[in-house]
């Protein structure tokens, strides 16, 4: 079988709390495989969003290995761990995080400009990302002006503006209300799909994740089928 886009292997993390330690992943095997999608459906606190920060180079395992396109992340120094997040992994989270003073459009062209794409095709991309999210027409509106899926649009099409080859989403339309959730939810699983995008989606949502290819849950800190 060829490289999976992502691969994590033996990956363990725990937490030091007031009341002692508190291993979240213990020993997590995974497989995402290029252009696949995966639901990652499991209760609040069994460490989805630990296990996306780690897929997603954010933070490091305290034992085991992610593997990016084949390349273990572990042996590589933060400037090249930094260089693969920004190239190959798009991150959605479940509250925008756009730069606040920044508009729709130039969140979307700051992440080309760091991977030293030119401004004006910078700009072209993110023209046609917007408005392949239905957001012709508030390019140069601020985050602040932008209703709550107008800005997880935003932030999906910030996610896919390099044209990543994973993407990482932690409850993406997890504030939204019901109706605009599976609208954006909609456009989200599109995109993706029509990049071929491999992506690792965390949902509380059954009827969401059931549209993704498989799902897979949290057990005992290690990734089970959901
Ligand atoms: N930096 C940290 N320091 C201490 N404990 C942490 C830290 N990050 C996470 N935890 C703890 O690890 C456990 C897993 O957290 P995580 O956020 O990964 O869960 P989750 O499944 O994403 O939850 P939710 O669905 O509520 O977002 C929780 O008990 C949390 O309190």
């Amino acid at each position: 079988m060829s490289e999976p886009a992502l691969r994590l292997e033996g990956v363990s993390r725990r937490f030091r709390t007031e009341a002692g330690e508190l291993p979240v992943l213990t020993g997590a095997d995974m497989r995402l495989e290029a252009g696949e999608i995966v639901a990652l459906v499991a209760p609040s606190g069994t460490g989805k969003s630990t296990l996306l920060h780690l897929a997603g180079l954010l933070e490091k395992p305290d034992a085991g290995e992610v593997f990016v396109g084949g390349r273990a992340a572990g042996t590589l120094s933060d400037d090249a761990r930094t260089a693969i997040r920004r190239t190959d992994i798009g991150f959605v989270y479940q509250f925008h995080h756009l730069l606040p003073e920044f508009t729709a459009e130039e969140n979307v062209v700051l992440p080309q400009m760091a991977d030293a794409v030119p401004r004006a095709t910078a700009q072209a991309r993110a023209r046609q990302l917007l408005a392949s999210f239905g957001l012709t027409g508030r390019e140069n509106h601020r985050p602040g002006r932008l209703s709550g899926g107008e800005q997880q649009r935003v932030a999906i099409a910030r996610a896919l503006a390099n044209a990543p080859r994973i993407l990482l989403a932690d409850e993406p339309t997890g504030n939204l209300d019901v109706g605009t959730s599976e609208l954006v939810f909609t456009e989200l699983l599109a995109a993706v799909r029509g990049q071929g995008v491999a992506a690792l989606i965390a949902t509380h949502n059954p009827a969401l994740a059931a549209r993704m290819d498989r799902v897979v849950t949290l057990r005992d800190g290690r990734v089970v089928p959901g």
